[in-house]
């Protein structure tokens, strides 16, 4: 999964093509047929005007017939309109398409990252990886999007070769006088000899070009740094939450320098910039003067056969601009695989992305649907490490939960509390030991019937930019008299009333402009409602009062036990105040639980952690 690209060979690039192009086909099959539809008219459109410019010459320079004259010119000026017709409505139907395609890009991503097992969102190789997709993409489009400028490439490269075939295949046939000086010309020899010599430096063109692309390539991981500071540093000023810090730590200065001074890989004199000037630049000048030159050989060609009489003058037009075509399609086509090979390393990453497997086991056992709440859960001596760490979260860990008991979670900082509600909520598997419900290993069950038990209210929980209403239902649709009473359960029914829009406000202005904002203890008010709402047989609370005023807190506790209900209740909380009403407490310590008991038992053992956290807080109630 890290950054060790080896370059793809052409056939393995093509076959990561195809699989891109497969996935454009599920998503929006329109944008092949417009795509085909507007390279064919824009390919041909040239070769309609070589080729009845051809006739009106040949007709001025030969008979002079007018009414052959005028037929060749409406003929000419007919098709020339009905192609530029077909051009405008077939590339404006291409444009939507690929308007649309570039939308759904970020969807592709965005299903596999909801998809991703939570383990993996955060290990750093998959933010890299991701990062690093996302800068190719940004610096030049390379990526699953560059595909479908490939199909363009392609289908335009095609027609053009055929074009070009159909209308000059008879220069090399027609043959000049046998009495002519320059009947050697007739020679098939003579006419391979240069054929050969038009392919060789058609050849020569598109591989300068893609010399020059492949400094893109070279250049690609070490933006992604750049691309991210850029990122991160650009939209910083604008991020409202850090606004406060940046003005008040006066860190104005720092932003703008490290935004300006890390990011030396875009100035003019960073190595890209540096390769832009000098070779990059250089091998696009190097296919530009092949170019001309085959125009050169092309013209003389043709010039030469005109001039020995194999036809007449009207035809060179014709043979000079198609075989001008012709080997522009050559070019294009040697380009866009050239092309396509560069862009095979960038789709390495993001094939390695959207392969990431699931690694945690999904079980297929169904959770029981009981009525009477009555699940037990078990940690069976679950150790665990975080994913490429070394030290353990949790160590040893026992406990089994009583059904319908409230268990208070307490411990100093980083002892683990909140991996422990993690590995419950199976946002991680144990790295040794198990976790049972009802006597099974939990990994079982089928992952979205598991998760169904529980309501949780993480310690960062974040809500949406939707309505309230929704934002507690987490759905478009719901009961709207139930989502109001947990609400009011959770000591939001005042500012609900107070609400604009009652339930269909939107929280924050990012998607309405009449959205609201609210403050730190309303948004906890709300994540407990929307906990309360799922109704699942356990509710977990991970500091869940930390923000509420103390009138607010103390409500919530006095009716704790009608909120909860008949569930089982797991409540964090470093306020050991606040978990006296527990049935049992559940002291963690550097990743063990040291101890386990009611508050008065714990309270009364002078040597325990419990008795020395108590009275650490006592201290400043009593005084
Ligand atoms: N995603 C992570 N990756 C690596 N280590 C982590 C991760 N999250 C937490 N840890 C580490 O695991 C240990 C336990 O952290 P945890 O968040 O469970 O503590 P906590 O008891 O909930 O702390 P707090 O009271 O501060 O919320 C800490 O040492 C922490 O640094």
């Amino acid at each position: 999964m890290e950054n060790e690209k080896t370059t793809p060979t052409y056939h393995q690039a093509w076959k990561m093509n195809l699989r891109a192009w497969k996935i454009w086909w599920g998503l929006c099959p329109g944008v092949f047929f417009s795509t085909l539809a507007s390279s064919i008219t824009e390919a041909i459109t040239p070769y309609v005007t070589i080729f009845f410019s051809a006739r009106i010459i040949n007709e001025l320079a030969g008979n002079r017939r007018p009414e052959e004259l005028t037929k060749w010119v409406i003929l000419t000026l007919s098709c020339t309109a009905i192609c530029a017709l077909l051009q405008g409505i077939f590339s404006r139907w291409a444009n939507y398409e690929k308007a649309s395609a570039s939308r759904l890009d970020s969807q592709i991503y965005m299903k596999k990252m909801l998809a991703l097992d939570y383990a993996d969102i955060d290990r750093q190789a998959v933010f890299d990886l991701y990062s690093q997709i996302r800068q190719n993409d940004q610096w030049t489009g390379w990526g699953i999007y560059k595909t479908l400028y490939f199909f363009e490439e392609l289908v335009m490269a095609v027609v053009q070769i055929a074009g070009g075939v159909s209308l000059s295949v008879s220069l090399f046939l027609l043959k000049v006088p046998q009495n002519s000086s320059l009947a050697l010309i007739n020679h098939p020899l003579f006419a391979v000899g240069i054929m050969g010599l038009m392919l060789l430096i058609a050849a020569v063109s598109p591989i300068c070009v893609n010399q020059g692309n492949q400094y893109w390539v070279r250049y690609a991981s070490k933006a992604k740094l750049g691309n991210r500071i850029f990122g991160f540093y650009g939209q910083m000023p604008m991020d409202k939450k850090r606004a406060w810090d940046i003005r008040m730590y006066q860190q104005q200065e720092n932003v703008c320098d490290v935004y300006f001074s890390q990011t030396e890989l875009f100035t003019p004199n960073s190595a890209i910039g540096r390769n832009a000037k000098g070779p990059m630049g250089l091998w696009n000048a190097l296919s530009r003067c092949v170019s001309a030159i085959l125009t050169g050989v092309v013209y003389a060609f043709v010039c030469l056969k005109a001039w020995a009489g194999a036809f007449g003058v009207g035809s060179v037009t014709q043979y000079v601009g198609a075989i001008t075509q012709l080997f522009q399609g050559l070019s294009r086509l040697l380009q866009v695989l050239g092309m396509m090979r560069a862009n095979g390393e960038f789709l390495q990453d993001n094939f390695a992305f959207l392969d990431i497997p699931n690694r945690m086991y999904q079980g297929s056992l169904t959770t029981e649907k009981r009525s009477d709440r009555n699940y037990e859960v078990e940690f069976r001596d679950v150790s665990f490490r975080y994913p490429d760490t070394d030290q353990w979260a949790l160590r040893h860990v026992n406990i089994k939960f009583r059904v319908g008991s409230r268990l208070a979670v307490v411990g100093m900082n980083g002892s683990g509390k909140t991996t422990f509600i993690k590995l419950l909520c199976r946002l991680y598997d144990p790295t040794e030991g198990e976790i049972l419900l009802n006597g099974i290993n939990i990994r079982k069950y089928r992952y979205d019937e598991y998760i169904r038990i529980f309501s949780v209210v993480f310690q960062d929980f974040k809500l949406l930019s939707l309505p309230l209403g929704e934002n507690v239902a987490g759905a478009a649709r719901y009961d709207r008299d139930r989502v109001k009473q947990c609400l009011e359960d959770a000591g939001f029914g005042q500012r609900l009333e107070a609400l604009p829009h009652g339930l269909d406000t939107y929280l924050h202005k990012d998607l309405k402009d009449e959205g609201v904002d609210i403050s730190g203890g309303e948004a906890q008010k709300i994540a407990i409602a929307r906990a309360l709402y799922k109704d699942a047989p356990f509710i977990i609370l991970d500091e869940p009062t930390a923000a509420l005023d103390p009138i607010a807190e103390a409500e919530i506790y006095s009716r704790f036990n009608d909120i909860v209900t008949d569930k089982t209740a797991i409540y964090i909380s470093h306020r050991l105040s606040s978990c006296k009403f527990c049935d049992e407490i559940a002291v963690f310590h550097e990743g063990e639980i040291v101890q386990m008991g009611t508050h008065e038992e714990l309270a009364a053992d002078t040597s325990g952690k419990y008795y020395e956290l108590w009275n650490a807080q006592a201290q400043y109630y009593t005084e």
